[in-house]
């Protein structure tokens, strides 16, 4: 290799590679535009006089259509320049070797019945068992319920993961949730692999019954309180409201005599229940991260956080070192405070009724901005500390060697001022305005979809629990819209305007309901009545052509770019009424033949 050691050291960590078929897209896209506006021209001369039959239903289409072509128009933002990243981890490990950056690992959970204890756990083994080098792991589980139950759950996976990790870097298996593991592989062929296997299934399936009858008793037993002393902080005055603050260290990976049966260091792996108190406002998951920050520092101090709901396991035990290369980039990750993997689902069903998939939201539409800030890993804990400058620099300068110390010490402090707080608070979705906020202070942001889902969650199955799921998000999304962080006035002079329109794909879905309910109500209405809202066929024709061209695009904001797929899987589905409006101008003409014969 000799030689090659400078050509080596030129070598990008990731690539960025722009999406095929961009001018094919721009042309195709321009159409789209010239027949919006026919439509608005159409309307707008030929809405009917005063005192005309269906002119407030013509007036009221040409808003909702104002609207529809208005939102269209913002989605280009994201879909003019369409980029992938790639990163290349063999280059990481060639270069960084046994000098990666420590990595704190932060998993939350809030409700022991809707999160139960043996899902958290899975998550917490599938991201204990990354490739990457255990003692610089360390995993955070905040249980904002500050449940015993929880706690003893982990306690029990912490003695799990003693087998189960070796196993795991043993035969190279994933994914590495044992549930997830279990569910999609049967017993192996191989007799000397089959018989660890079952035994580690064994294993696996009589501490999660354990657990289960543990959590469906709903207290712990005096027997097992005796185990660990960590039990002593839940007293009869302890509530899901009303707590002291619980750390309990249960591995530390400080300790060299923490090791898995194979005699290998384990990670790190704390419980964190923070105070909580009626009077005091917990800021939900806000609250819990910023607690964690600061729990964290003070036990692992880890350059890098990667943040996971404890409904979504690791799906590829080399995500990190994959985000790693985004951070770690010589030339550009100086730059880079948060990398992003999509949200994707492993309970997706067939069909996906409630439009869970979110396909062309992940595949398309965040690729252009790296806009979205939901599992991300931050560069620097001390991002949001508020104490100590001259230990934070200490610590980047030993933590993420090959970045230019200097320049990266620099950056940091101007956060450090900015950012004091943290996360965010007053919105539920904290991780979309943080971003916002994180790059309205110049830094960038990674959206990685690696072609293997690096995380997988628990998507709602019933109607009430997606409308609940959706109103959350596109209240919270709104809700940032009309705040002083509106992308178009916070982000001003600081993201581009393409940025900024690129949020607002996000932050305008609630209030496309209104302009698409009144299309579904008032159109059927007018073709009972008999009053025509829609061109028909004959001398107007090409007029025609580019309307349903039009209203096909402009009704689903999401599906131009993945056909069908989009079609399907939108989240924005609702705003599919094309099938509706082509379907009332052919039955308008029917019905009106009817009339006059
Ligand atoms: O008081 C609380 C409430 C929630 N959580 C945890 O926060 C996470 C997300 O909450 P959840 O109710 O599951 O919200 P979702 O809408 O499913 O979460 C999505 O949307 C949130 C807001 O955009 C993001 O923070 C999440 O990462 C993203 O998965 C879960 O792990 C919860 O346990 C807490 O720690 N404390
Ligand atoms: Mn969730």
């Amino acid at each position: 290799m000799g030689g090659d050691g400078g050509r080596e050291e030129a070598l990008s960590l990731f690539e960025t590679k722009e999406a095929r078929g961009r001018v094919a897209y721009k042309l195709f896209s321009s159409t789209i535009f010239m027949g919006i506006c026919l439509i608005w021209f159409y309307r707008l001369i030929n809405i009917p006089r005063s005192g005309e039959e269906g002119r407030w239903a013509w007036i009221g289409l040409f808003v909702a259509e104002f609207w529809f072509g208005l939102y269209w128009i913002i989605t280009q933002s994201v879909r003019w320049n369409v980029v992938y990243r790639y990163p290349f981890k063999e280059r990481l490990l060639h270069r960084y070797g046994d000098k990666l950056p420590r990595v704190d690992i932060f998993v939350c959970t809030a409700d022991h019945i809707m999160e139960p204890p043996t899902l958290v756990i899975n998550t917490v083994l599938s991201v204990m068992s990354y490739n990457y080098p255990p003692e610089k792991i360390s995993v955070y589980l905040s249980d904002d319920e500050g449940s015993e139950l929880t706690f003893y759950a982990l306690l029990e996976a912490s003695n799990f993961s003693k087998h189960w990790i070796p196993f795991c870097k043993k035969f190279m298996m994933e994914p590495r949730s044992p549930a997830a593991y279990f569910a999609q592989h049967t017993e192996p062929h191989d007799t000397k692999y089959a018989q660890e296997w079952l035994s580690i299934k064994k294993l696996y399936e009589s501490m999660k019954n354990r657990i289960d009858s543990v959590v469906e008793m709903g207290c712990i037993s005096k027997e097992m309180r005796d185990q660990h002393k960590g039990f002593l902080e839940w007293n009869s005055k302890v509530t899901k409201w009303d707590h002291q603050s619980i750390v309990q260290i249960i591995i530390d990976g400080r300790n060299t005599a923490a090791v898995d049966n194979d005699g290998c260091r384990l990670p790190t792996l704390v419980y964190v229940a923070r105070e909580k108190r009626p009077q005091w406002p917990h800021n939900f998951k806000a609250g819990a991260m910023n607690a964690l920050i600061r729990v964290s520092s003070e036990i692992s101090n880890g350059a890098i956080i990667l943040n996971v709901d404890c409904d979504m396991y690791s799906n590829n035990p080399d995500a990190i070192q994959e985000a790693l290369c985004f951070f770690m980039d010589e030339e550009r990750g100086h730059e880079i405070s948060y990398v992003q993997f999509p949200q994707n689902f492993c309970n997706i069903t067939e069909n996906d009724v409630y439009s869970n998939a979110t396909v062309v939201f992940n595949k398309v539409i965040v690729h252009k901005h790296d806009l979205r800030l939901c599992f991300f890993v931050f560069k620097n804990t001390k991002l949001f500390m508020g104490t100590d400058i001259c230990f934070l620099m200490l610590v980047m300068k030993i933590e993420v060697p090959g970045i230019d110390g200097y320049g990266t010490v620099f950056y940091l402090m101007i956060i450090f001022m900015d950012l004091q707080k943290g996360l965010i608070y007053g919105c539920s979705v904290e991780d979309v305005i943080t971003g916002l906020a994180i790059q309205c202070r110049g830094w960038k942001s990674v959206w990685y979809n690696p072609g293997k889902e690096a995380f997988l969650g628990v998507a709602p199955t019933t109607l009430d629990q997606a409308l609940i799921q959706y109103m959350r998000w596109s209240e919270g999304m709104f809700q940032i819209f009309l705040s002083k962080y509106c992308p178009f006035l916070y982000g001003h002079g600081k993201i581009k305007l393409a940025a900024q329109m690129g949020y607002c794909v996000y932050l305008l879905w609630a209030p496309i309901s209104l302009p698409t309910l009144y299309y579904v109500i008032v159109p059927p209405l007018c073709l009972l009545r008999g009053i025509p809202l829609f061109p028909e066929n004959g001398d107007k024709k090409r007029l025609h052509f580019f309307i349903r061209q039009s209203y096909w695009d402009v009704t689903n904001p999401n599906s131009s770019r993945v056909g069908s797929q989009g079609l399907q899987n939108s989240p924005c589905r609702v705003f599919n009424v094309t099938a509706f409006s082509n379907f009332e101008s052919k039955t308008l003409v029917k019905l009106k033949q009817f009339h006059t014969n």
